[in-house]
């Protein structure tokens, strides 16, 4: 399966800062802050139908990604380490009903007027959305457990796109407010602190050169996950809009 990820040119090992460097160039160079999509959400040059396709297919991310964390942890034989991951689990699913990162995501949609049987049963996403975010779970399952630790590492990059988001939609749409972008606030810390502790360990358990070229490519594997979601949306609801069959239809659910 390493063969479908594009090598790095590694000859010998990285020591762990010149790793750390490497990792923080692909973020620079292919994380989701450079794409169109997200330049026009931030800029406020989207429609309101635009925000709620945006809002709705992204749903699908947060409701994997314990999926995604409860399948990494299913892989680990350190309790310390498991008790450090089941952490990002309670962020997002929280300690009881109502609370949580997914149900602060809904807060979202529901602020946005999307009808929340419709989101929450992700009928309505896009089939990239779908494929993307399936192919994360799927790497964090097979891939060995470096590279998968690694291709959570593109938290380290979230803190700053997530800051210029907020405050560019705030500024420019009247149809969302502090609260019911709410969900990212606490990313605001939650973030750095999973992706420290995965660099420290990326950067502790990557010593060979196939185990580092492998995490470098698990980084730009999750970096291009990100990207497809967001070019699936630039394609089918940025003119001209090319919603696909059984898609969310603004003209329709919105
Ligand atoms: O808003 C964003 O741009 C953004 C990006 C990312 C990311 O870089 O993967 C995550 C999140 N948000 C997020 O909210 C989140 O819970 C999350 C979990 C993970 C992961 O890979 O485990 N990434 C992200």
């Amino acid at each position: 399966m390493s063969q479908q990820f594009e090598p790095t040119d590694i000859r010998s090992p990285l020591s762990a800062d010149q790793l750390e460097v490497e990792l923080r160039a692909i973020g620079e160079a292919r994380y989701h802050h450079r794409h169109p999509f997200q330049l026009a959400l931030q800029n406020g040059e989207l429609s309101k139908a635009q925000v709620q396709a945006w809002a709705l297919n992204r749903y699908y991310y947060q409701s994997m990604i314990p999926i995604k964390d409860a399948s990494l942890m299913a892989r680990l034989h350190d309790p310390e380490l498991r008790r450090e991951w089941r952490q990002r689990i309670i962020d997002h699913d929280g300690h009881g009903p109502g609370e949580g990162g997914i149900q602060r995501w809904l807060a979202l949609t529901d602020g946005l007027g999307l009808d929340r049987e419709m989101v929450v049963s992700t009928g309505k996403i896009l089939p990239a959305t779908r494929f993307a975010v399936e192919a994360y779970v799927h790497f964090v399952r097979e891939r060995p457990l470096v590279e998968a630790i690694a291709s959570s590492l593109t938290e380290l990059f979230s803190p700053l796109v997530i800051n210029t988001r907020v405050s560019g939609m705030l500024a420019h749409y009247a149809f969302v407010s502090e609260q019911t972008l709410a969900y990212f606030k606490p990313r605001m810390t939650q973030a750095p602190r999973d992706a420290d502790f995965a660099l420290d360990y990326v950067k502790r358990h990557a010593l060979r050169v196939d185990q580092q070229q492998g995490v470098l490519a698990a980084l730009r594997f999750k970096c291009d996950v990100l990207w497809s979601m967001l070019d699936a949306l630039d394609y089918a609801y940025v003119a001209p809009r090319r919603i696909p069959p059984g898609a969310f239809d603004p003209e329709v659910d919105g």
